[in-house]
């Protein structure tokens, strides 16, 4: 197997008494998808921005391995070299696409900008690009000049996604991408990402509390509880056999609801 992209080790964060993550390692390889999955408050959130570098953990550190194949420490980089990571190589989609839009200009603009942001200079064929891209997204491309306010919850996160992919980079993380949309909406959207992520071939960590997304997309499914991971292991394994009790029960709720 080739070598991780991201390892984290070791990771603790406590807000006053509570401990939101607490001494958790993992890693992800190149064009694997990782679910991280668990109860509200169990730390999956904490965990995806601590690995996204946008919080410093207490203790632990992550490595990323980036694409000269250095291994760089999260932790020890620069505001400015995190936030040219995020313009290259990764990309962040928010639970509410207001999070990872600009809703002051144009849906093209959106998608526009983070090629220029990683150095497009040609105006037409970043205008070209994006309209590429909202179609890819399942968007009407006739609609490039329209705010992102214009659009329904589920086009603005298909624009959210567009945004972060054009560039294609090598991670995403995303949390929660479905969460707050219509069942119908959330499962056209699922079936969206889980082609666009075969297709690029990305590495994803996504948080959810759903299990039925965990299952369609992810190869590995992490299980936290109360900032530990609790159960790790191959999607299908960890769904059709879960070995902690605390899996088991978070398997069954589904299955009887
Ligand atoms: N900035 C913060 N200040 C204080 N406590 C926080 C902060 N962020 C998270 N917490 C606490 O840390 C714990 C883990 O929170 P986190 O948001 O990571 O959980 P989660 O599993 O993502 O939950 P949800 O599914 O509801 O988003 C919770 O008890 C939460 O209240």
């Amino acid at each position: 197997m080739s070598a991780p992209l991201l390892e984290a080790s070791g990771l603790d964060l406590r807000f006053g008494a509570v401990r939101a993550l607490d001494g958790v390692s993992l890693d992800i390889h190149p064009g694997e998808v990782v679910a991280i999955v668990g109860e509200s408050g169990s730390g999956k959130s904490t965990l995806l921005r601590v690995l996204a570098g946008m919080t410093a953990p207490q203790a632990g550190q992550v490595l990323y391995r980036d694409a000269s194949g250095l291994r760089q420490e999260i932790g020890a980089l620069s505001e400015a070299a995190k936030r040219r990571l995020m313009r290259s190589e990764w990309g962040f989609v928010h639970q509410n696409a207001r999070d990872g839009l600009r809703m002051g200009i144009s849906a093209g603009g959106n998608i526009g900008e983070r090629l220029m942001a990683a150095g497009g200079r040609n105006y037409a064929a970043i205008r070209a690009a994006a309209a590429d891209w909202m179609a890819r997204v399942e968007m009407d491309p006739a609609r490039i000049d329209e705010a992102p306010r214009n659009f329904s919850g589920g086009m603005q996160q298909r624009l959210q996604i567009a945004r972060c992919l054009v560039t294609e980079p090598r991670l995403v993380f995303m949390d929660e991408p479905t969460g707050g949309l219509d069942v119908s909406v959330q499962a056209r959207l699922l079936d969206l990402i889980r082609g666009l992520v075969a297709e690029l071939g990305l590495a994803v960590f996504f948080v959810t509390h759903d299990i039925a997304a965990a299952r369609l997309l992810a190869h590995r499914i992490i299980v936290m509880r109360r900032g530990r991971i609790v159960e790790e292991g191959l999607a299908d394994r960890v769904l059709d056999d879960p070995r902690h009790e605390y899996t088991q029960l978070l398997v069954a709720s589904v299955l009887s609801a």
